[in-house]
């Protein structure tokens, strides 16, 4: 007997009919909080002298299994209103971490054991034992700590707490600038502070190691950075306060996207003047790609002709997360197109370079995958064809597909629900932006 065909629908297994463009947009997309700032915030409120007050913090799939991790060490978080209300308390082990396929749970809870009274068992999703741990793993040894992971340096694992820790410890952060972040979020409160030193060859994510640097000045922490692969943390108090959460740039780049396949305007407020969120390089990138970008006051404006799109050629090293949204532009651009700068890709929810390369060819492009690049033909002469395209449990898969989607009437995407992993809403804001 046949397996039963997929049913419509925005879950597991389902097929969900993406809308494609009818007209030029007019639309404003209230994009929810930074993933990557709500979690730095939450482990660092853990971590804080005093109780937190955090303001549009991200809910979902990420940001629920951050709180669920760090309530279960012993921090209180009250998020049951729109002001979430952290209280740090001493850190208990003795618990099972579930790190779903979120990199930032994965990598900046272990470090946290550094500080617990007892053992913590990590473990994830099926797709979350391929990504890479090993380095941060072998680092919180170098730290002290007894890591089981029966050699395989994945999860599941068990990190014990040593009696000390040393002051200074080197990580290769190659395949993930998050190896370092960990290390950094955790090192103002281990007794003497902590110099993380990378020694691997390459650096992905700079802007997000910024990030973490900029979060713990803020929280009063002293961070140098004697060379650009050394960080000095000293030892001292966090003072977090009330901070505030600002949009996810990331996930406002599917809808900046839009705007060059459809033509027409795309606003998107609370634009931050300045931010070390890497999505802050959309709108340079996309004025490369046919698009007209302006920041006026907070809102960010994208306008587009719509049908002219430009290939691009770009290091996208720094920004390795918003590849997903730029190939997908790259698949319809009217000349060829190269990404560079994101083997580690390999390492995020699935093999990105891999996935991109299944997902353009089965809508009938060409995208090649290298070591540490994509190479995209552009449109083929017919356009791309309607398919049913596969997401890999990977959210910005889904939105990736989207983009295609809106060029392309037919074109259906497999559990897009999976954006959920940081962007809940996306099927009805992607809707609403298109009034479909
Ligand atoms: O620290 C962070 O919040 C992140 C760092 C980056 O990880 P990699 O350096 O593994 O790419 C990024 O891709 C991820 O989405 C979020
Ligand atoms: C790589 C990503 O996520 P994670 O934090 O799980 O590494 C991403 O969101 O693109």
């Amino acid at each position: 007997m046949s397996a039963a065909a997929p049913t419509r629908g925005t879950g597991p297994g389902q097929l969900w009919d993406a809308p494609a463009a009818a007209g030029r947009l007019d639309a404003t997309v209230d994009v929810p909080g930074s993933k990557s700032l709500t979690n730095r915030f939450l482990v660092l409120a853990a971590l804080a002298d005093s109780p937190v007050t955090l303001t549009g913090g991200l809910r979902s799939r990420d940001s629920s299994l951050m709180a669920a991790a760090l309530r279960s060490m012993g921090v209180g978080i009250d998020d049951a209103t729109a002001q979430w209300r952290i209280t740090p308390g001493p850190l208990r082990g003795g618990v099972h971490v579930d790190c779903g396929l979120a990199g930032t749970v994965m990598r900046f809870v272990p470090p946290l054991v550094l500080l617990a009274d007892a053992p913590v068992t990590f473990d994830g999703d099926e797709g979350a034992r391929v990504r890479p741990m090993g380095p941060l793993l072998d680092a919180l040894r170098a730290l002290g700590a007894t890591v089981e992971d029966g050699g395989r340096g994945t999860l599941p694992f068990t990190v014990t707490p040593p009696s000390e820790v040393p002051a200074s410890v080197e990580v290769d952060s190659s395949a993930s600038s998050q190896f370092v972040t960990g290390l950094l979020l955790v090192a103002a409160r281990v007794p003497h502070g902590l110099t993380v030193r990378h020694v691997g060859e390459t650096l992905p994510s700079l802007p997000h190691i910024d990030m973490t640097c900029a979060t713990l000045r803020d929280a009063g922490v002293q961070v140098e950075q004697p060379d650009e692969r050394t960080w000095i943390v000293r030892p001292g108090p966090v003072l977090l306060g009330d901070v505030r959460v600002e949009p996810d740039l990331s996930n406002a780049g599917p809808f900046m996207a839009a705007a060059l396949v459809a033509g027409g305007t795309v606003r998107i407020p609370g634009w931050p003047r300045s931010t070390t969120q890497p999505g802050a390089l959309y709108p340079e990138l996309l004025e490369r790609m046919g698009a007209t970008c302006n920041l006026e006051g907070d809102v960010m404006t994208v306008t587009a002709p719509g049908g002219v799109i430009h290939g691009i050629e770009a290091d996208l090293g720094p920004a390795g997360e918003i590849t997903p949204t730029i190939a997908a532009l790259c698949a319809l651009a009217d000349s060829p197109s190269v990404l560079t700068g994101i083997g580690h890709l390999r390492g995020h929810e699935t093999d990105r370079l891999a996935a991109i390369a299944a997902e353009v060819d089965r809508a009938g492009g060409r995208c090649v995958a290298g070591d540490d690049s994509l190479t995209f033909e552009g449109l083929p002469a017919g356009g791309l064809q309607p398919a049913a395209l596969e997401t890999y449990h990977d959210h910005r898969m889904a939105t990736f597909a989207a983009i295609l989607g809106l060029a392309v009437p037919g074109l259906q995407v497999l559990n897009v629900g999976t954006t959920a992993k940081t962007m809940p809403d996306f099927p009805d804001m992607w809707k609403a932006m298109l009034r479909a």
